[in-house]
């Protein structure tokens, strides 16, 4: 995007609700988020399983840091089931995200802001014009519009931009957005700017919410208009 037209027109709006979803989200007791994850990922992982696709999947997920909800048991999922699991690596200077394929733990090292990312040593870095099927995304507070509050990096605002420019110039098919959290993250009104990238649908422990987008039409099984898996 022009930078010029990234602009940031509720600041305040914005630090107040990351400082009310953190807050939210870093006092669920550790017992909670431990089931919450697991149910999330018992979700996420039965309806991948439901896609029915032959060949390899190529999911991209992060990787938890801080109280965020745990991929963990995803990612072995991908692993077992010789998918293409994809997790970025946070390039501070540009504040852009390379993307790696990940076939173990061994693979991933402390990076930026102490978030497990790639060893670039290790992991096999995709090539730039990759494009995964499915974008798992990390949010402190989604809402109902498909907004996404992030922590402010701007790093996965950026990188749809880029798979936009990607997409449109090889005219491929736009991944899925797919935000996932605890249900305990939906906020009534996410302040979203004009360069905030929204979600097809947001996964949580009590199933998918799918936003009223066209990209919902694209999967098989899956509802138009917002209802729960
Ligand atoms: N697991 C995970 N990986 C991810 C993200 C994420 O949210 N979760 N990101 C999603 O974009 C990117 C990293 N973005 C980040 C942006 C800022 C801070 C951070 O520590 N911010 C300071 C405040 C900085 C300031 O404004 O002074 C803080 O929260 O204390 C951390 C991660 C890419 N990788
Ligand atoms: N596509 C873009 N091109 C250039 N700058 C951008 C783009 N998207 C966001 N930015 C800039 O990045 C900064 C952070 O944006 P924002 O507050 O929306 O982050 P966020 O979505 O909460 O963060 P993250 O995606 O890292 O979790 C802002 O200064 C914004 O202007």
């Amino acid at each position: 995007m022009d930078q010029s037209r990234a602009i940031n027109e509720f600041p305040e709006w914005k630090k107040e609700a990351r400082a009310a979803a953190s807050n939210n989200r870093d006092g669920l007791p550790q017992q909670l988020q431990a089931e919450w994850s697991a149910a999330t990922c018992r979700v996420l992982v039965d309806w991948l399983e439901h896609q029915q696709r032959d060949a390899r999947y190529s999911f991209m997920t992060y990787v938890p840091f801080r109280s965020e909800l745990d991929t963990k048991p995803l990612l072995e999922w991908g692993w077992r089931s010789n998918h293409l699991v994809i997790v970025p690596r946070c390039v501070r200077a540009d504040r852009s995200m390379e993307l790696y394929i990940i076939s173990s733990w061994d693979e991933l090292i402390s990076g930026a802001y102490g978030i497990l990312e790639p060893d670039p040593t290790r992991a096999k870095r995709c090539e730039a014009s990759f494009v995964p099927e499915l974008v798992i995304v990390p949010g402190l507070a989604f809402d109902l519009a498909g907004g996404r509050l992030g922590y402010g990096g701007g790093y996965y605002d950026r990188f749809n931009e880029r798979l936009h420019q990607l997409t449109e110039e090889g005219k491929r098919p736009f991944p899925l957005w797919l935000g996932v959290g605890y249900d305990t993250q939906w906020m009534e009104e996410v302040p979203m700017d004009h360069h905030d990238a929204r979600m097809d649908a947001v996964v949580t422990e009590q199933g998918f919410q799918w936003m009223s987008t066209s990209a919902s039409k694209k999967l098989k099984g899956a509802k138009d208009g917002s209802d729960t898996f």
